[in-house]
């Protein structure tokens, strides 16, 4: 099988490309804005630009390559961006998604999509693949659209929902919850965190493990792909403090009342996973797990 990912640069892209490239069986092509940044990690990537907001780009690209599968990764993934510049948000959210379905229905390219627990208002959670979308910023509203795209394609798609991606990647400028609270913890710096937020945080290899058992089956539907611990980022970052012995003082819980952000937040969502679970074989490791991985990559 031929496999192209999109925003191989991101958090998500890098991951793919480290667990697929090494696969005997598959044919790997690395595509992003911008430069190629793995080029040194891995220096035989087959690696071709693809700003997929560009339709005339993507026709091009997936005409010439002919993959059989596409993992589209790439978004605008800052919510509080796309809060302010929905311009920008819609074009690299919805937009490209447009292009992307039109020319894998066109070819018979099974595509995964990589959708987001923002789709929901964060009444209830954890919530299964029946739950009802209904965002609370632009973000999940771009996200919304998007999934209404892939469900109406005529070709063969899956989508696959996550939650809160957490790890380490390579000459990456954005942080995760997990860095992001050992790194300030580190620098003696007080951060506030919510307790009144659930999610269930996912590393990022196991969703890379889980975009490629849903490409292995052409799987077909939604999927939820994410850790499997309910936790409020308050329970997070003790959990973080706890494992590399930093400073638990320097953390203040706080809550909607206290603290708030351009774009709101979903309070209770996560994911149930029972289905992937049992239709893929997917297992992802505890969220103590998760941390000691991220532990071992870090300099
Ligand atoms: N991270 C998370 O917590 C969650 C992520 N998701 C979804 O998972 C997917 C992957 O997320 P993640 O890996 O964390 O995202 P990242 O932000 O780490 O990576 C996204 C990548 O997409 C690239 N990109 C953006 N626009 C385009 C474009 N028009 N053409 C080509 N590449 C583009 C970005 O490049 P550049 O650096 O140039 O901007 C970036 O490298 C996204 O669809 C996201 O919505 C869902 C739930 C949670
Ligand atoms: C920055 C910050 C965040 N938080 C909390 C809020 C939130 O629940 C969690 C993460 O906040 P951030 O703003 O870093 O991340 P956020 O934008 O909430 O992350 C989202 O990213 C997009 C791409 C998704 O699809 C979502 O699933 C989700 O992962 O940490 C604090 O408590 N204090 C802080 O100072």
């Amino acid at each position: 099988m031929k496999i192209l990912i999109t925003g191989s640069n991101g958090l998500l892209g890098q991951k793919l490309v480290a667990l697929l490239q090494p696969k005997p069986d598959v044919t790997l092509v690395a595509t992003s804005r911008g430069a190629n940044k793995l080029a040194a990690l891995h220096p035989d990537l087959r690696f071709v630009p693809l700003d997929v907001a560009d339709a005339a780009q993507v026709r091009r690209v997936l005409a010439h390559e002919r993959p059989t599968h596409v993992i589209h990764t790439a978004a605008m993934t800052n919510v509080d961006e796309c809060e302010l510049n929905r311009t920008a948000c819609w074009e690299q959210n919805v937009t490209a998604v447009a292009h992307l379905v039109e020319v894998c229905a066109a070819l018979d390219i099974h595509l995964t999509h990589l959708s987001t627990d923002f789709i929901f208002s964060g009444d209830a959670g954890p919530l299964d693949e029946e739950a009802v979308p209904a965002p609370v910023n632009f973000y999940g509203e771009s996200k919304v659209a998007a999934e209404q795209l892939v469900r109406a394609s005529a070709g063969r798609w899956a989508i696959a929902r996550t939650v809160l991606v957490y790890g380490v990647a390579h000459e990456y400028g954005r942080t995760n919850i997990v860095l992001w609270v050992r790194d300030s913890l580190r620098a003696g710096k007080p951060i506030k965190v919510v307790a009144d937020q659930w999610r269930t945080p996912t590393l990022a290899e196991d969703l890379a493990e889980g975009c490629w058992l849903l490409a292995r089956h052409s799987a077909q539907g939604i999927y939820h792909l994410s850790g499997d611990d309910l936790l409020t980022p308050h329970a997070m970052a003790l959990q973080v403090a706890d494992f590399f012995g930093l400073d638990k003082a320097l953390i203040e819980r706080v809550d909607a009342s206290t603290f708030s952000q351009p774009a709101r937040r979903p309070a209770r969502t996560g994911f149930r996973i029972d289905k992937a679970r049992r239709d893929l074989g997917y297992a992802p490791h505890s969220f103590a797990e998760g941390i000691n991985i991220v532990s071992r990559q870090c300099e």
